[in-house]
């Protein structure tokens, strides 16, 4: 089938060629409204986005062929990850390629700042000279406080320690060996509010950085201090920081975000010493060129090749390691389905171990695929993706188990399950690391195929049984295509895994279930 791609906003033209080159197919459609965006988005398997483009719960809704939302960027504050997640949609980011850009921009947002180049320019250029009105200062010897000290956060101080400022960071996530590595001093917010003459920003929107220059945080600062946003509106109180340079508590400020976006009648414009720029951190050629190429790979590798690139909500999964990982995906989907269609939805908790050949791959994805195929037996939309998310969601005790020993197997994934009748175990391995089979089922030594449509049946192991067995689904029109049998050491009990040619229906199975000695009988599809 066909894999489509709509690139919804404004992109370097590179990332709709690798679409290409890689045989997914692309429209490029920035400017889109939502309704209109809402009109089409069904059509596509990918979504590749920056910031315009707003990935809500109702664009989702509609997206119902989409698996994945590729960030051509770092922030992923336009898009519902828990709804994208519930749906099963991958959402991916471009963590690095346009970091040294953004922190640049600060660099240059502080200087801006620090010389009031745009005021001197536009007098300038209004012919009147007013060289004694623009009087700078120094950053050189100038303590620089940063608020977040990640990726932008860490290249911004190497950039102030080259030009010889101090530099202090608050940032509850940055280590002290890592604070000594790049060079800078780890505060608190207080400190950093009464020691820094230049404050820079660069941590995501969250419910904890939301306002952390609040009224009351301004209030706190040197006076003087000059103010650098380059990463999210919402970070400081607008109507706070426009009061506080009003009273030259705050000297100047540099916004490249804002609170709402875009920005068109803020009432920080038009104040002395302050600047703003359309959200362009990230906008030089470099960093575009960047974010597009690796948005469109991550997002091809995903939809051709099953990699997980930089997901926010899924676990990272290497296009070289997928190959690998697919026939055990395949066996863990099986042996999930296998539990789910016989125990239904009585599952309190489950372990899924992994033992020889299968301990030396990332267990996440087998996890869950058992997870999917479980689940799938009694919801629509579950998948590999949201699968973790709703087992949670259901109070699923989920436990993984990893055996680097071999036991009688080479390699072999077991799933078991705790429902309110006791615990039942699945085992499967690969041969010759390809074919996916059963090898092991609720105690029972049974090798089988999980493929198309199956009978399992539990019966008194008595002579005879196969025969009636055999007859009664000749009868019913049903041609058995392979016959897959063990029996309970104890208890005389024998189990029959039956692959049939089409589906079993529900009038079969009770004839199945009126046979002497049948004590279960459950049509089987995998
Ligand atoms: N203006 C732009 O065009 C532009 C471009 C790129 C990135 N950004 C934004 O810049 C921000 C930073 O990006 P990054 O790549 O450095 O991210 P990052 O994840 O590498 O770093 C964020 C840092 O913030 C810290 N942090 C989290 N919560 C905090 C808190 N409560 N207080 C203090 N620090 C906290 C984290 O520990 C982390 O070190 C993001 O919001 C991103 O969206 C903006
Ligand atoms: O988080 C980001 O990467 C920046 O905000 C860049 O946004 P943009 O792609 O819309 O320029």
């Amino acid at each position: 089938m066909t894999v489509r791609v709509l690139i919804s906003d404004k992109m370097d033209p590179r990332a709709a060629a690798i679409f290409r080159e890689r045989g997914v197919e692309v429209d490029e459609m920035d400017g889109q409204t939502p309704e209109q965006l809402k009109a089409i988005v069904g059509k596509y398997d990918g979504l590749a986005i920056r910031s315009s483009t707003k990935v809500t719960k109702d664009l989702l809704d509609a997206a119902t062929r989409l698996k994945v939302v590729g960030r051509a960027g770092i922030g992923v504050d336009n898009v519902d990850i828990p709804a994208a997640t519930a749906r099963g949609v991958v959402v991916m980011n471009t963590p690095f390629g346009n970091s040294i850009t953004t922190a640049e921009h600060a660099i240059a947002l502080m200087f801006a700042l620090a010389r009031q180049l745009p005021e001197a320019d536009a007098s300038t250029q209004a012919g009147k000279w007013e060289k004694n009105r623009f009087m700078g200062v120094e950053v050189t010897g100038k303590t620089l406080g940063l608020i977040g000290a990640g990726n932008i956060g860490s290249i911004v101080a190497s950039r102030a320690l080259g030009l010889k400022m101090k530099v202090v960071a608050y940032d509850p996530f940055l280590t002290p060996e890592r604070a000594i590595e790049i060079g800078i001093e780890k505060v608190e917010l207080e400190e950093l509010l009464k020691r820094a003459d230049f404050i820079t920003l660069h941590t995501p929107l969250t419910d904890q950085t939301r306002g952390i220059l609040s009224r009351g945080a301004l209030a706190k600062t040197k006076p003087g201090v000059r103010i650098v946003n380059c990463a999210r509106g919402g970070l400081i109180d607008e109507a706070a920081l426009k009061d506080a340079l009003d009273s030259g508590q705050v000297a100047g400020a540099a916004l490249d975000v804002f609170e709402t976006e875009p920005a068109k009648d803020s009432p920080l414009f038009g104040t002395p010493n302050f600047i703003s720029t359309p959200h362009l951190g990230a906008s030089t050629n470099e960093a575009q060129v960047n974010v597009a190429i690796q948005v469109a790979e991550q997002m091809s590798d995903y939809l051709l090749l099953g990699g997980v690139t930089n997901a926010i909500n899924m676990p990272s999964l290497s296009a070289e390691e997928a190959p690998r990982l697919r026939p055990y995906m395949t066996l863990a989907e099986n042996l999930g389905k296998l539990v789910g269609q016989i125990v239904g939805e009585d599952v309190r908790s489950v372990a899924v171990e992994v033992e020889g050949a299968a301990a030396q791959l990332n267990q996440k994805p087998i996890t869950g695929a058992v997870l999917a195929g479980l689940m799938g037996t009694y919801s629509q939309t579950v998948n590999m993706v949201n699968a973790p998310f709703l087992a949670k969601e259901r109070g699923l005790d989920v436990r993984e188990v990893r055996h680097d020993r071999e036991g009688d197997y080479h390699t072999l994934v077991a799933v078991e399950v705790v429902t309110s009748k006791g615990t039942r175990r699945v085992a499967g391995t690969l041969f010759g690391n390809r074919a996916p089979r059963l090898v092991e089922m609720f105690g029972v030594e049974v090798e089988a195929e999980l493929a198309g449509s199956m009978i399992y049946i539990v019966n008194t192991d008595t002579p005879g049984f196969i025969g009636k067995l055999g007859t009664a689904l000749g009868q019913a029109g049903i041609n058995i295509a392979t016959f897959n049998l063990g029996r309970r050491a104890a208890g005389g009990e024998a189990v029959a895994l039956v692959a049939v040619d089409g589906d079993v229906p529900q009038t079969v199975v009770k004839t199945l279930c009126g046979l002497e000695g049948v004590r279960e009988v459950v049509p089987l599809r995998f």
